[in-house]
């Protein structure tokens, strides 16, 4: 009889979690506040982790972490996870959707009216025997316009509650269609409309390539003289130096944080300032919370430990025992499509209308749905995030993006093949590709354009003229900035025609090198991929 599986809980978890993992077997230790070194020591002896946001599983973390199956995050945000990693050491990682929405949109407008009527500071004057009833004049938050950057599960809820005081809510959403922003009630604007219409802003979107410092110095200067910033999201997504500026210059009346660059921060100028509001990431700590977002990551872990079965995975599929082995490739085949197709998309800021995915010969025979889920969840995370195979037809559905799937039993050149098609405003892309020996996935074709190439972790598409002089200079740049090439593919429409390269890389290429790339002569574009 195998021994039962093991698992760490690192972070501080409701005991509703150690509970459910004893009931179901499985012996667990629970040590939060463990140091980065402490939980490299001793990793190595768990089945699972489980986590909130204070543990940070790196790369380091993870590379001893030899018996690990499976990390847990009992929450939404999963950067504090090095996802990539765990994804190459076969480590599943999950979160828990919705679970704790309700407490941080709450948290959201507690911290709006904190900052209308300087509650704290009223707070500790009051309680210091001052009675400064003149000193802490307030606004109304009834007819002001709130932004809202990112309108997702928290995002919506915070538009419902704000409706209710009878806020003009405005919305910035790359993936928010017209019809979802009727139902909430919420007007969708572009990101500088926002700006420069809100009196509050408040984020609640993820941590992303795209939205680190999505308010940068010049959007924070751009705001409303006397606006106010809320971030109950992630730090990362406020430049705090310039937000500083911002708020001891005047220009902006006052700021509440509940996150920050640097967790836990325990020292900050902003600390300094006395329109500055803060919380130590309390977002999600509500008794409720705690209790949905434990409950719902020990029973996946658990599922997942005891039976194979997986649920919100961020990185993998979800699947049946029988069906796994026939499937398991082909949703890998999928998902890289998707994500192909998702940074293509990403890197040109296009709001996606339609996803249409085709299986021709042997792929049409097959159980399309969680493909399908594979290939969307891969479109989707460059710009979201956390988007796994369970929720990526939610999340494309209440985005107003039409998921189509097509089927053809009889094959082309290609004994079987998917094909990923994304629809923008602008254009329609195509991706295609097929397994090849014992089920490697293959790229076949681009925009039309037939190639055969492999991915791989680190890539660069480039779309240019196709006439001599490129291909060498392109290569001398690379050389003399010391990246090698492992593999180098080329496909063109027509003789002089569009022409593409993908290229696979030891390393991923510095923004400087791109620079140098994207203004060579014949180079249309240059896109870094990661896979
Ligand atoms: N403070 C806390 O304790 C706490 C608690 C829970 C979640 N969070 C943070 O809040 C974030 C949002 O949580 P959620 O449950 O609403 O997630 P969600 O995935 O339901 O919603 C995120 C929304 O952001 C949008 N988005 C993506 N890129 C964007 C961009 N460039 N600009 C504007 N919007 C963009 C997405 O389209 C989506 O609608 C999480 O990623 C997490 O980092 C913080
Ligand atoms: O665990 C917490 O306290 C915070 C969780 C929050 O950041 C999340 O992304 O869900």
């Amino acid at each position: 009889m195998s021994a039962a599986p093991k698992v760490l809980i690192s972070d501080k978890l409701s005991p509703a979690a150690i509970a459910i993992f004893q009931r179901r077997g499985i012996e667990v230790d629970f040590k939060p506040g463990l140091k980065p070194a402490e939980l490299r020591e001793i990793i190595g002896n768990y089945d699972g982790l489980a986590i909130r946001s204070a543990t940070k599983v790196t790369r380091e973390v993870l590379e001893v972490a030899s018996r690990l199956k499976v990390v847990g995050r009992a929450g939404i945000g999963v950067d504090n996870v090095d996802v990539s990693s765990a994804t190459a050491r076969g480590v599943v990682v999950m979160n828990t959707p919705h679970g704790n929405a309700i407490t941080t949109a709450e948290h959201a407008i507690a911290m709006i009216f904190a900052l209308a009527r300087q509650l704290p500071e009223a707070s500790a004057s009051t309680k210091a025997g001052k009675w400064e009833k003149n000193r802490f004049m307030g606004v109304e938050v009834s007819g002001k316009t709130l932004g809202l950057i990112g309108a997702g599960n928290i995002g919506s809820i915070v538009a419902n509650r704000a409706v209710g005081l009878h806020m003009k809510v405005i919305a910035f959403d790359p993936f928010l269609s017209e019809k979802r922003a009727v139902e909430l009630g919420v007007e969708k604007v572009d990101l500088d409309t926002l700006v420069a219409r809100a009196d509050f802003i408040t984020l609640h979107a993820p941590y992303t390539e795209q939205t680190k410092n999505i308010l940068n110095r010049e959007r924070l200067f751009a705001m409303k003289k006397g606006a106010r910033l809320i971030n109950c999201a992630r730090g990362g997504l406020v430049d705090e130096a310039a937000l500083f500026e911002a708020l001891q210059s005047g220009h902006l009346a006052g700021a509440a944080l509940d996150v920050f660059e640097t967790e836990p921060a325990t020292d900050s100028p902003l600390f300094g300032l006395e329109n500055v509001v803060c919380t130590p990431h309390l977002g999600a700590a509500t008794a409720e919370a705690q209790e949905n977002v434990a409950l719902q990551v020990a029973e996946q872990m658990s599922d997942f430990l005891l039976t194979g079965a997986v649920s919100n995975a961020i990185n993998m599929p979800s699947v049946t025992a029988e069906e796994a082995p026939r499937l398991r490739p082909y949703m890998e085949l999928a998902r890289l499509l998707g994500a192909l197709s998702g940074q293509l998309t990403a890197a040109q800021g296009e709001e996606i209308k339609a996803i249409h995915v085709a299986y021709e010969g042997q792929a049409a025979e097959l159980n399309q749905r969680p493909l399908t889920a594979a290939a969307l969840a891969g479109v989707l995370t460059p710009m979201m995030g956390a988007v796994n195979m369970v929720n990526a037809p939610v999340v494309a559905r209440e985005r107003g993006i039409e998921v189509a799937e097509t089927v053809l039993e009889r094959s082309g050149d290609y004994a079987t093949l998917v094909r990923v098609t994304v629809v923008t405003q602008a254009l329609r892309r195509s991706v295609a590709g097929t397994l090849v020996g014992t089920g490697k996935p293959r790229l076949v074709e681009i925009k039309d354009i037939a190639v055969e190439a492999d991915f791989a972790p680190h890539m660069l598409y480039v779309t240019n003229q196709d006439r001599p002089g490129f291909i060498g200079r392109f290569g001398m740049t690379l050389a003399d900035a010391g990246i090698n090439i492992a593999t180098f593919h080329l496909g063109r429409n027509a003789p002089g025609g569009d022409a593409i390269c993908l290229v696979g890389l030891d390393a991923p290429v510095p923004e400087q090198v791109l620079a140098t790339v994207r203004a060579l002569p014949l180079v249309v574009r240059a896109t870094p991929l990661a896979f």
